[in-house]
């Protein structure tokens, strides 16, 4: 069985399924009692795809769920057929309390900002440091998305066979992101050691060497005999279906998501990204109610200058706050 997140094991999925095990049993949990704990891999047009048991098993969500969604990285709880066995169908009747929430942009093809993955630890900003040229401004949206949504940002530079990693470096010091770079002539144990035991989201533009680095990391005849049917790759991009891969050897995951090009920022508080800059915290307590900390009266540039915190993170901070703008491009 492989383990989702930090803190569970075997026996917690099977007797344990509600993190809110303290409660009385009867009144949060009047009806199925014996429901099965499952881990969502896959969404697929209403058909659910979860690994119980170490079983892959297809799922529809219950009427009674209602508008609920549920989305990779979500843990369900299933009762109905949960042999796996082809053609039978289980019934996904809870989703658990969510520990994160990752959110896709509204797009073209869909004007609502989504939940596409819940619970995952951590965002790998997928950048190549060449050909397609590094998008400073895109590393800035992803970062505030991971802020936002509780997770730890990863910045994963790929193609490190063609340009150097300093530039880059340089500007996310002052940030604090862990960074790593990698080429595709070497094994990225690197990023691997960096994965270990946490569940890791991977998002990035059409030709950064994403899919390159995700087939190194899970090797394609896992997942073909896997746990998962689906494949990952081309011809997917036309979806945008997250899909969980179990790393081998570690009990972390990957979370592939394809044709997700950005996120939706519009729903942001700037609180929740300051929260990454804990030094700069505490000085907005002299800032005006509602401070955009863009503005004359922001308390932070008083802050700054009094030697609370170092120039260039406030930099950074306001940098990432105007990311919320949208542009052309975005
Ligand atoms: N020089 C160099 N090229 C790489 C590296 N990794 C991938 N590539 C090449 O970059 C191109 C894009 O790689 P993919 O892995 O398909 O990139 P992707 O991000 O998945 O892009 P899409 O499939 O369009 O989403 C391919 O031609 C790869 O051979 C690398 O480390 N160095
Ligand atoms: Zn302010």
């Amino acid at each position: 069985m492989r383990r989702y997140g930090k803190n569970t094991d075997e026996d917690d999925i099977r007797h344990r399924p509600s993190r809110r095990g303290s409660r009385p049993r009867t009144r949060i949990r009047p009806k199925h009692e014996d429901a099965a704990e499952g881990l969502v891999l896959t969404v697929d047009r209403g058909r659910i795809t979860c690994l119980v048991d170490n079983r892959s098993i297809t799922a529809m969500k219950a009427r009674e769920l209602g508008r609920k969604g549920v989305v990779v990285g979500d843990l369900v709880a299933l009762v109905g057929d949960l042999t796996g066995a082809k053609d039978t169908l289980a019934r996904v009747v809870r989703v658990e309390d969510r520990t994160s929430v990752l959110r896709r942009t509204a797009d073209d093809d869909d004007p609502f900002e989504r939940v596409i993955v819940a619970n995952a630890d951590q965002l790998a900003i997928v950048t190549a440091l060449a050909d397609p040229e590094p998008r400073p401004r895109m590393i800035d949206r992803c970062l505030v998305a991971a802020y936002d949504a509780g997770m730890e940002p990863l910045l994963v530079l790929t193609k490190s066979d063609l340009a150097p990693a300093a530039p880059l470096l340089e500007t996310y010091a002052p940030l604090g992101v862990r960074t790593v770079a990698v080429h595709h002539h070497e094994e990225p144990d690197a990023v691997r050691e960096l994965l270990s035991g946490l569940v890791s989201v991977f998002v990035g533009h059409s030709g950064v060497g994403k899919t390159t680095l995700v087939n190194a990391l899970v090797p394609a005849n896992q997942r073909a005999t896997g746990v998962v049917n689906a494949v990952t790759g081309r011809g997917r991009h036309t979806t945008t279906s997250a899909l969980a891969l179990p790393l081998p050897d570690s009990d972390g995951w990957v979370i592939d998501t394809p044709g997700v090009r950005s996120f939706g920022l519009h729903h942001i508080d700037p609180s929740r990204v300051i929260h990454a800059f804990p030094e700069l915290q505490a000085g907005t307590e002299g800032c005006p109610r509602a401070c955009s900390h863009d503005e004359r009266d922001c308390a932070l540039d008083a802050w700054v200058a009094a030697g609370h915190a170092d120039p260039a993170r406030l930099d950074s901070l306001r940098r990432l706050l105007a990311t919320r703008e949208r542009h052309e491009g975005d």
